[in-house]
Parts: C-alpha cells; structure tokens; sequence
C-alpha cells in the first residue's frame, strides 16, 4: 500500500501499537525524495486492528469489568473433579452390567486419558464410578491458572471424549442421548493434603464397590427384592458384608477384580521403545534396532492410600516436606 506524506505519518503511531501487539507489520519504509511514503503492511491485521481499537472504545466495554477473577492461588495442586450428570439414570438406560460395567469404565478412562494427552501440566488423574479427578502441577500456569477456563476446558475434552470413543467400548449399542459431567475445582496446598483427597476418592470407591457387590449379589443371586435387599444391608459393618459375601454366595471379596476395589489411576511414565530399521553402512543393507524413550500414560489399579505407589512414582509429586 503507498500512502501520502500526511496518511502515513498519521499511522504512524496506529503501527507502533500494532508492533506491541504483535500485529506482522511487515515494513515501513519512508521515502522522502518520492513525496510519498511506502507502507507494506497486513492488509488484514491492520483491519482487524482497526475494529477492535473502535470496539475498545464502545460504551459496551464497561460490562467487562463485571468478569470476576477466579484465578487459583499459586503454589497449591489444583484438582479438577468432574462427575456424571444423572448416571443412575443413564446406567439403567444403556444397560450397565451391576455393580460394575467394565465397558463403562474402560470409556471413562479412555476420556481421561484424552484429557491427559490433549491438556497441559496433569500429573495424575484418579477415577471410579461415573467421577474422575484430575490434578494440576502446584506450578502450572496454564490458562494463567484461572479456575473456569481449567474446569470447562477438562469437562469438555472428556465429554467429547466419552461421545467420541463410545463405539470402541459399546460396539453397535447405540449412544441413546448425549451425556453430561459437571466439574468443580478445588485447591490443595500440600502434598498430604493432595494425598488425603486422592485417599478419600479411593476410599469412597471402596466403601461403595463393597456396597454394591453385596447388594447387587443378594438381587440377582439370592432372589431378594431391591428394598428387601436394602433392609437386610441396613446398619452393617464392612465385615458383616464380607461374611455375607463369603457364606452365601461364596465370594472372596478381596479376590473381586482389583479395577473395581481400588478404581483407576492415570499418570506419565517413561517407556522404552524399540523399532527396528534398516540402514546402509559401505553400501550394506543393515538392520539396527533403535529405542526410543517416550512418556505414555499408564493406567495403574493399586493402593494410592498408603506409601508404596508414592514411592515407587516419586516424580508425580513434588517434594515439599509434607
Ligand atoms: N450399573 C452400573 N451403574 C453404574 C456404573 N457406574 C456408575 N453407575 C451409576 O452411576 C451412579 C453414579 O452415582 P452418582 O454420581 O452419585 O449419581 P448420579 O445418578 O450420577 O447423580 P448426579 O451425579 O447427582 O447427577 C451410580 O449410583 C450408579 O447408579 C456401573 O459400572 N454399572
Ligand atoms: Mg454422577
Ligand atoms: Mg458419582
């Protein structure tokens, strides 16, 4: 574009902002000796730079300022629990096996896996039932650490997910309507207190998987009613519910699948991996093998509560002396 004298030197500051804000100004040559100035420029930054500046300048701007600040703390793990709207509901309607549908879980943990591969700075994801939570390095700064931007972005890589892997996990049964998941953030400042939510998690999974395999056994194998069912369980102990268990329908509830007891966790490991290749050394057709180590996520079903999977993956957490 070749403007005059006047027109350039009048943009002339408009260009300085659009350097600032990093708008590809691609020259500014000026040529006195031609009586005009030569402006090579993005024809299209430059227009849409010119809308927004008119914009800024609307009596409408002032409904940002009603835009709360909803920015995490620093320092703290930020924790991202979402859970599935209505999945009573949706169980019964899409037929989930009981207690546990292992096709269920095995979307639920494709989804987060998804979320892990597709978003930044999750360390460690823990899931049971219709619920994962997904946990956010104390140093992450992604989306400068503002609470709404993380909770939505998380619920709906995993809804999309949950729709999108649908038919690896149910085959021709189909997706009857489109599922939701709420979300909450919640902020940890240590790494026992970290711990103690991830226990909580896992020892709701317990308390419930234990619930339902008694209760769902005395339905569909001893023949009772779901409320008869539901009296008989009523004010009884985890070792009553073993007992139960054991004499009458001879389950050894310890030997119940360990996905279903202890739920699913997600983390980053390293895995080595090897491919073959050919190369020509002299002119020689030569098979090498190369390894490769690559970070995958790993689902893993085991104790979280005690110190042995800490120890055993002392890079999820940062040490803090807690
Ligand atoms: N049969 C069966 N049901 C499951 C399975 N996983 C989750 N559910 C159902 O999903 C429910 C999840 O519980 P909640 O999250 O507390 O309840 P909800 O119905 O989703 O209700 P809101 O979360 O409040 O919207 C369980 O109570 C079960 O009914 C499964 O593998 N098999
Ligand atoms: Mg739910
Ligand atoms: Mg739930």
């Amino acid at each position: 574009m070749i403007l005059g004298t006047h027109d350039a030197h009048c943009l002339k500051p408009m260009f300085r902002n659009l350097t600032l804000l990093r708008v590809p100004v691609l020259n500014f040559i000026e040529c006195p000796d031609r009586g005009a100035e030569v402006v090579k420029c993005n024809l299209q930054a430059l227009a849409s730079f010119c809308t927004s500046s008119v914009m800024a300048k609307s009596k409408y701007e002032y409904v940002r300022n009603f835009e709360t600040d909803d920015t995490c703390l620093r320092n703290c793990y930020i924790v991202v629990r979402l859970d599935g709207r209505n999945f009573h509901k949706f169980a019964e309607q899409h037929n989930f096996a009981k207690p546990n549908d292992d096709r269920a879980l095995g979307l639920m943990t494709r989804s987060a896996r998804s979320v892990m591969e597709e978003l930044e700075d999750i360390i460690i994801a823990y899931g049971q039932s219709d619920e994962f939570s997904f946990i956010f390095k104390r140093s992450s700064n992604w989306f400068k650490r503002r609470a709404s931007k993380l909770m939505t972005h998380v619920a709906s890589q995993f809804s999309s997910s949950y729709v999108f892997y649908w038919r690896e996990y149910f085959g021709e049964q189909p997706l009857l309507h489109p599922p939701g998941f709420d979300g909450r953030v919640v902020l940890y400042p240590s790494n026992r207190n970290l711990r103690d939510y991830l226990s909580w998690r896992q020892a709701d999974c317990h308390i419930n998987n234990l619930y339902n395999t008694v209760f769902w056994s005395l339905v569909l194998k001893g023949g009772l009613s779901t409320i008869q069912a539901e009296d008989k369980l009523k004010g009884t102990l985890a070792a009553d519910k073993n007992e139960i268990l054991f004499s009458e329908f001879n389950i050894n509830y310890n030997k119940e699948p360990l996905i279903h007891r202890k739920g699913t966790s997600l983390i980053w490991e390293k895995i080595d991996e090897t491919t073959t290749k050919q190369i020509k050394v002299l002119n020689e057709e030569k098979e090498v093998t190369v390894t490769k180590s690559r970070k995958r996520v790993t689902a893993h079903h085991c104790d979280i509560i005690g110190d042995q999977f800490w120890k055993e993956h002392p890079e999820i957490l940062e040490d803090d002396g807690c």
